[in-house]
C-alpha cells in the first residue's frame, strides 16, 4: 500500500521524483497512466507510487481530468499524502497545466492550501525572492524562453502561477526559510488564514528543501519539483510508517544493444549530442527538410542496419537550433510540428527494441511519453542514477533498461557515461 501518491505532469519528470525517492529510502515504482481497473487495483507494492501523465501541455481540462483519475487511484490504494510533480523550470502554457491541476487537486482533498516550490539544487534550479533561477541566470534567459512547447518567458513564479488560478498566491521569502521548520509552518499558516491558495516558497539550498519538507507534514497536497519530496520520507519514518531500506534501488542486469533517441531542443541535449558526435555514431534527423514521420523513419532503419552494439551506444536524434525548431513550427504550427517528431522517434525506438536494444537512453519528456506509450511499457522499477534526477529505470512487461532523460539534466557526456 502506497503512503505516499505522487502525480507527475511527464514521464522523465516522473523518474526524476521516483529517483529522489529512492535515493532517501522510499521503495518507489512509476506506472505508466492510471492503472486499469476500479480505482485502486493493479496499483505495485511499494511505499511511494508515482503515476506518470503526459499531461503538461495537453488542454487543461484534459490535464485536469487524468490528474483527478490518477489521485482517485492513489486514494483508493490507501495514499496518505497526494504529491504534484512538474518541471523545475516550472514548464507549462499561458492557459496552466499547473494551476488548474493543482485547484482541482485541493478541492478533491478538501484542502485550501499547498506550496509551490520546483527548486532542485542538485540541478542548480533555485528560487529568490519568488524568481526562479537556472544556474546563475533568470529562468527566462536560461534558454526556457526557448522552449518548443512551454517557452518560459517570466521569471518571477509568483506571477506565473497566479496568470493560472483564482486562488490567491503568496511568497515565503528566503529570511522565512532560512530560519527553519517552524517558521516556516507559521508563514504557511498566516497566508492561509489571509486567504492564499498557494505559497510559493524560496529555496536554494538541500537544506531549505529538508526544512520545508517538514513544515508540509500534515499537508493533503503537496506540489513542486522532484527537490522538495527529499524532505517528505523523513515526515513518514518518524511517523512509523516507513521502515530504514538499503536496497531500494536494485535493478536486473542490463544487456542488448545500446541507443539513444533524442527529441529535446535544450541546451544541455544539444550540447550532450555536440560531444556524442566525437565518440560514437550519430544520426541527426531534419525535420525541416523532411516533415513527415514515415520519411524520417525510413531514413533511421535503413543508417541504423549493421551499427547497433552492446559495446557503445548509437545516437539518433531529431533535435535543433531554435530557429529550426520555429521553422518548422511556422510551417506546420506548434503542436503538428512536435507531433510529427514524436511519431517518428517513437517509431524509431520500437525499431530500434525490436533489433535488439535492451538499453535504451531517451532525451525530453514529451518525446520519453511517445516512447513509452509506443513501447507498451507499464511500469518503471527505477534504479540508481546516471546524473541527479536521471535514474536507469526497469521497463516492465519487456527486458528493457530505460533512462528517460529530462532535456534540461546530464552532464555534457551523458551520453557515453550512462552505459559505463
Ligand atoms: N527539429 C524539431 N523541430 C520542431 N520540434 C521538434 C524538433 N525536434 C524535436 N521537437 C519537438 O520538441 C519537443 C521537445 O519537448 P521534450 O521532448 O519534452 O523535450 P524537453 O525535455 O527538452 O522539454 C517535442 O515535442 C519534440 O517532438
Ligand atoms: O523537474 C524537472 O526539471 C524534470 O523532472 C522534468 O520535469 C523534466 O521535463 P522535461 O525537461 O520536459 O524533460
Amino acid at each position: 500500500m502506497p503512503i505516499l501518491g505522487c502525480i507527475a505532469d511527464d514521464f522523465t519528470g516522473a523518474t526524476d521524483l521516483a529517483a529522489m525517492l529512492v535515493a532517501h529510502g522510499m521503495r518507489t515504482v512509476q506506472v505508466i497512466g492510471v492503472p486499469d481497473g476500479p480505482p485502486g487495483s493493479n496499483m505495485p507494492e511499494a511505499d511511494a507510487v508515482v503515476v506518470a501523465l503526459k499531461s503538461r501541455t495537453v488542454p487543461a481540462p484534459q490535464a485536469v481530468a487524468e490528474s483527478l483519475a490518477a489521485c482517485e487511484a492513489l486514494l483508493a490504494a490507501g495514499a496518505r499524502q497526494i504529491f504534484f510533480k512538474y518541471c523545475s523550470t516550472f514548464d507549462s502554457t499561458a492557459e496552466g497545466n499547473i494551476g488548474p491541476v493543482a485547484d482541482a487537486l485541493l478541492r478533491r482533498l478538501q484542502s485550501g492550501f499547498a506550496i509551490a516550490c520546483p527548486a532542485f539544487p542538485a540541478n542548480n534550479r533555485s528560487i529568490f525572492q519568488g524568481h526562479l533561477f537556472v544556474g546563475g541566470v533568470l529562468l527566462n534567459e536560461s534558454g526556457m524562453e526557448n522552449h518548443p512547447l512551454t517557452p518560459m518567458r517570466d521569471a518571477n513564479l509568483v506571477r506565473v502561477l497566479a496568470r493560472q488560478t483564482e486562488g490567491g498566491v503568496g511568497l515565503v521569502p528566503f529570511n522565512t526559510v532560512e530560519q527553519g521548520e517552524g517558521a516556516i509552518r507559521r508563514a504557511f499558516t498566516a497566508m492561509r488564514d489571509a486567504g492564499r491558495r498557494y505559497a510559493i516558497t524560496d529555496a536554494v539550498t538541500e537544506a531549505h528543501l529538508h526544512a520545508i519538507g517538514a513544515a508540509c507534514a500534515e499537508h493533503a497536497l503537496v506540489t513542486g519539483g522532484s527537490g522538495i519530496a527529499m524532505g517528505l520520507p523523513a515526515n513518514f519514518r518518524a511517523m512509523g510508517l516507513l521502515p530504514d531500506r538499503e536496497d531500494a534501488d536494485e535493478l536486473p542486469e542490463a544487456r542488448g544493444a545500446m541507443a539513444v533517441v533524442a527529441g529535446s531542443c535544450s541546451r544541455a541535449t544539444l550540447g550532450q549530442i555536440g560531444l556524442a558526435r566525437d565518440h560514437v555514431p550519430v544520426l541527426e534527423l531534419d525535420a525541416l527538410e523532411t516533415p513527415d514521420a514515415a520519411a524520417l523513419v525510413a531514413q533511421a532503419r535503413a543508417w541504423m542496419d549493421g551499427k547497433l552494439s552492446e559495446e557503445r551506444p548509437v545516437v539518433i536524434a531529431a533535435s535543433a537550433p531554435p530557429d529550426k525548431v520555429a521553422a518548422l513550427q511556422q510551417k506546420l504550427g506548434r503542436d503538428a510540428a512536435g507531433m510529427l517528431v514524436e511519431h517518428a522517434l517513437a517509431d524509431i525506438a520500437a525499431e530500434l527494441v525490436a533489433r535488439g536494444v535492451g538499453q535504451l537512453v531517451v532525451a525530453g519528456g514529451e518525446t520519453s511519453g511517445a516512447v513509452v506509450q509506443k513501447l507498451g511499457v507499464k511500469s518503471l522499477r527505477i534504479g540508481p542514477q546516471i546524473d541527479p534526477g536521471v535514474p536507469w529505470t526497469y521497463a516492465e512487461p519487456g527486458n528493457l533498461h530505460l533512462a528517460l532523460k529530462s532535456g534540461n539534466f546530464g552532464a555534457r557526456d551523458f551520453f557515453l557515461k550512462a552505459f559505463q
